[in-house]
This record gives C-alpha cells, structure tokens and sequence, in this order.
C-alpha cells in the first residue's frame, strides 16, 4: 500500500473536514431532531468521504463515518462484564405508590424538602451499555443479567444515533453511557410489511424487533433496521466528570452527540409526578416509539448515592407503568392474523 506520506496534504485534509461534517449533521439530525440539509446533500459528503478511502484507505480512522457496518459475521457474541453492575427498577402499581415512594425518599434523606425529579418515558426496547475511551466509542454491551452481557459493539456501531466519536469536548476519558435502544413504530411497522411480502415471519412488538435486530451475528443485517437510542445515565466513569443532576447529565450527553428523550421533564415533588404520568399517558398513542411507563428519578446524584440501592435496584428511582392494554390488542392480532 502507498505510505500516508503519498497521500497529497489537501485529500488528508479534505477527508477529516468531511468527517467533521458529517458528524455535526448527525448530531443536528439524532441528538438536536433538526437536521440542516437535505438528505441528498449528506449522500453526497458521505460518498466523497467513501471515494477518497477507497482511494487511499490509510486514510480510513475507526470514527469514520464509513466505518459502521462489520463485513465480517461473528460466531458468538463475547460476554462483557459491566465494570459496575446495571441496575434494575422497582415498580408502581398505582399512585399510591409513587406518594409512597416519594414518602420513602424524603424519610431515608431526613429531609422533608421537597424531591426535584426527572421524569422520563420508559422506552419500551433493550437496555444497552456504550464504553467511550477518550470520545471513541470502543464497546456496546447488552444489560444481560446486569452483571454481565454481550458484547453487541458491531451492531451498536451500525445504529445511526449512535456516535462513533463523542462530539466536542470535556467529556470525561473513560464514560459509560447507558440507554434504550428500541424500534420506532413506523421502523416496526414497514419492517413487518417487508416480512409479509416476502413472506417472512413477523415481529410481534417493537420490542421484540429491536432485540432480534440486536441478536444478529452479522452486523450487515442489524445495519438494515430501523434502531434508535436513547441515552438515559451515565454508568462508569473514569478520570472526568459529569454534571451534579442526572437532567444536566443527559443534557451535556446531548452536546456531545448523544440522543436523549425530548420529553424528559424535571418536577418538583410526588403531585407533579402523578401530573406528568398522566399528561405523558393521554399521548401514549401519538408518541412515535412505544413507551410502557415513566420512570421518576431523584435528579440530584449526591442524594443517589446518599439513597443508594437494595439488591441491585435503586432506592432513588421507580417505574411507574401503564396499564398493559396494548400488549393484549398486538397478541390478538397475531393470533387472528390470517
Ligand atoms: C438508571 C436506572 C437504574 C434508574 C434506570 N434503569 C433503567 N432500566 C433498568 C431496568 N431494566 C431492565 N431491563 C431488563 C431486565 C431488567 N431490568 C431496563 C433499564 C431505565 C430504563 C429506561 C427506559 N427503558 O427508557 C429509562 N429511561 N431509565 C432507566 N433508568
């Protein structure tokens, strides 16, 4: 192969600037929802940053833009073990619940202040663990069992909202982010008509969806479905750190490429949970991705760790679920499927 000395200045150049573009459009198109050009203007960068690696593929670094689909299938996903445990959530059954919990809160604190919490949509897709070194994105794991899981990085690569690179800086150089990656119901919805054509079988929930689409060991296949993904904590930290509120950290998530929830919201006290559970209900049905609850997090992270967990789930945090009318309507369309 030609030394990089025989790449001419100017095409180094140009292919870093054209790296540095298309990330920025990915983070106004996944991060910000406001996307500044035309698709067929983002093609065309795409396809000279693609021609100018072919031509000199020492000019290929692992956060291109090119470099998200694995050629190569594997055998069998590795297990990671998470540096710290991924936690589960308690549940409310009612409203009686989340004032209980709330209750709970303020005792264990000693403190009769009202909670600022942050409430966020419980996705309904698959928790997943992101490892960034130095703003490289090196790792994606499955939840599993908490403890450990799989080692998904291929196919989390091929996700769009996913960054390769983290964007701007002071970000920590070790940070794990946690979030949701799951199917939205028009993704879900073209991904099952395309199934019936061909005859295929089909997915019964987006749930489901995106986990197969997890699930594949070649990652040409997950490239070619509808996944997204919400960040939603941070996980592991090392040398860095992160905002003192779990809010402000989603948001500094966002100025670094990430995609968080636009409706997560921060509240002050149990009555305006109960609220934004409600209003957060009555447009369950209009919401592009299906959702099975909130979850309400005390926002400031010195009373997390104050709080602390039991037996892996925290005392700082609970979903709340809808009733689970929508499953039973999707089995009977299976069942009656004809
Ligand atoms: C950081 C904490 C632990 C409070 C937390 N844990 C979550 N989960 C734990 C249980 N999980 C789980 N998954 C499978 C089996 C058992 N538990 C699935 C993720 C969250 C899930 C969502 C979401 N889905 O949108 C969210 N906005 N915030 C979360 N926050």
């Amino acid at each position: 192969a030609k030394s990089t000395s025989a790449i001419p200045a100017e095409t180094s150049a140009r292919a870093q600037t054209l790296r540095a573009e298309i990330q920025e459009h990915n983070y106004r198109y996944y991060a910000l929802d406001e996307p500044r050009i035309p698709d067929a203007a983002y093609d065309r960068l795409m396809r000279e940053l693609q021609d100018l690696e072919a031509e000199y593929p020492e000019l290929v670094t692992p956060d291109s833009p090119t470099q998200r689909v694995g050629q190569t299938p594997l055998s069998a996903f590795a297990t990671v073990t998470h540096e710290l445990p991924m936690l589960s959530l308690d549940n409310a059954f009612g409203e009686d619940d989340l004032i209980a919990f709330d209750r709970r809160v303020r005792d264990r604190l000693q403190d009769d202040a009202t909670i600022e919490y942050a409430c966020e949509p419980k996705l309904d897709g698959i928790a997943v663990s992101l490892l960034y070194r130095d703003g490289l994105l090196v790792r994606g794991a499955t939840r599993g069992d908490g403890t450990q899981g799989e080692d998904i990085t291929q196919n989390v690569r091929t996700i769009d909202s996913i960054p390769l690179k983290l964007r701007g800086s002071g970000y920590p150089r070790v940070l794990e982010v946690r979030g949701e990656i799951y199917m939205p119901k028009a993704g879900f919805e073209a991904l099952n008509e395309k199934a019936r054509e061909k005859g295929d079988k089909l997915f019964v929930n987006p749930r489901n969806a995106a986990a197969g689409s997890l699930r594949q060991l070649d990652a040409r296949i997950t490239a070619t479905r509808p996944l997204e993904m919400c960040a939603y904590s941070v996980g592991y930290v090392e040398d860095g750190e992160v905002p003192a509120k779990h809010s402000e950290t989603l948001e500094a998530f966002r100025d670094w490429g990430l995609k968080i929830n636009r409706e997560m919201r921060v509240v002050q006290g149990a009555d305006a949970c109960i609220e934004y559970y409600q209003q957060l209900g009555e447009r369950r049905a209009q919401l592009d991705y299906d959702i099975d609850g909130i979850v309400f997090k005390v926002n400031r992270r010195d009373l997390q760790d104050e709080l602390g967990f039991v037996a892996r789930a925290p005392r700082w945090a609970i979903a709340y679920k809808f009733p689970a009318q929508e499953e039973m309507t999707q089995l009977l369309d299976v069942e009656f499927q004809v």
